[in-house]
């Protein structure tokens, strides 16, 4: 009986990566709700360290849209030297990159993460509370970027001074367009903000660096990395 329960553990398994891949390569499709029972049962409740490892794992086995370790070593950087109050972050999927940010914040400093789809957000806000974040800590926006943007100056409480970070992982399509209307609700923190934009297509953003260049003055790069960049924007020389 042993014996059998362990072989047919490992075929469900088996099937379940078989799946997923199929997905991937047929949709470049990740099912949300794969990522979300995987961590939740293997993880330590309450535990980020515990809940970020799982992620990882998942990551090595089944296509994942997470930014995985290496680049999250390179956000956890930026938010280490940053220390934002206020957070903002476009494209949450199942909230790894959420949780990476959240356990650096300081004390008192929150994260607005936005994700579209309606399932995925529930799914990344469950497993955000599970790794023993709390609601006063962050707040999920289940809408696209452009129709979230023009709602988030009433959701800043007493941070009106903007986000001094903004991480886009959401559509490299929408990037340019999503800045350009944070600027226009006047969002950024006016002392300084880092913008970190994902890319995973080699040659992305040529639109967001043209735009940069024609605006030296209140923009510059400050990091240049294969699939990161990290821009930084002061209000008071624009
Ligand atoms: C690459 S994943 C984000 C991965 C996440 N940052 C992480 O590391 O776990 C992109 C997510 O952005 C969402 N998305 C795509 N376009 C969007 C938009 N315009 N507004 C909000 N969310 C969007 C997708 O549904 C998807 O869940």
């Amino acid at each position: 009986i042993v014996f059998s329960k362990h072989y047919r553990g490992r075929v469900v398994s088996l099937c379940r990566r078989a799946q997923a891949w199929t997905l991937w390569l047929v949709k470049q499709e990740v099912c949300p709700r794969s990522v979300h029972a995987f961590v939740f049962c293997q993880c330590t409740h309450g535990k980020v360290d515990s809940v970020l490892e799982t992620y990882d794992l998942y990551h090595s086995m089944y296509p994942s849209l997470s930014i995985g370790a290496q680049i999250g070593a390179q956000l956890d950087e930026v938010v280490r030297r940053v220390q934002p109050s206020m957070a903002l972050e476009l494209g949450m999927h199942c909230g790894y990159s959420s949780m990476r940010m959240l356990r650096l914040l300081l004390s008192g400093g929150r994260l607005i993460t936005v994700e579209q789809d309606p399932q995925t957000a529930d799914y990344g806000e469950e497993l955000i509370l599970v790794a023993g974040f709390k609601h006063h800590q962050f707040e999920v926006l289940t809408s696209s970027s452009s129709d979230a943007i023009p709602l988030l100056p009433e959701r800043m409480g007493s941070h009106e001074e903007g986000f001094g970070l903004v991480l886009m992982d959401h559509d490299p399509a929408q990037y340019l367009t999503d800045l350009q209307s944070l600027e226009r609700e006047d969002l950024l923190r006016s002392e300084g903000c880092s913008i970190v934009l994902i890319y995973r297509k080699r040659g992305a953003g040529r639109d967001i660096r043209e735009y940069i260049q024609t605006r030296e003055h209140c923009y510059c790069i400050k990091n240049d990395m294969q699939f990161m960049v990290e821009c930084g924007h002061i209000v008071v020389f624009c």
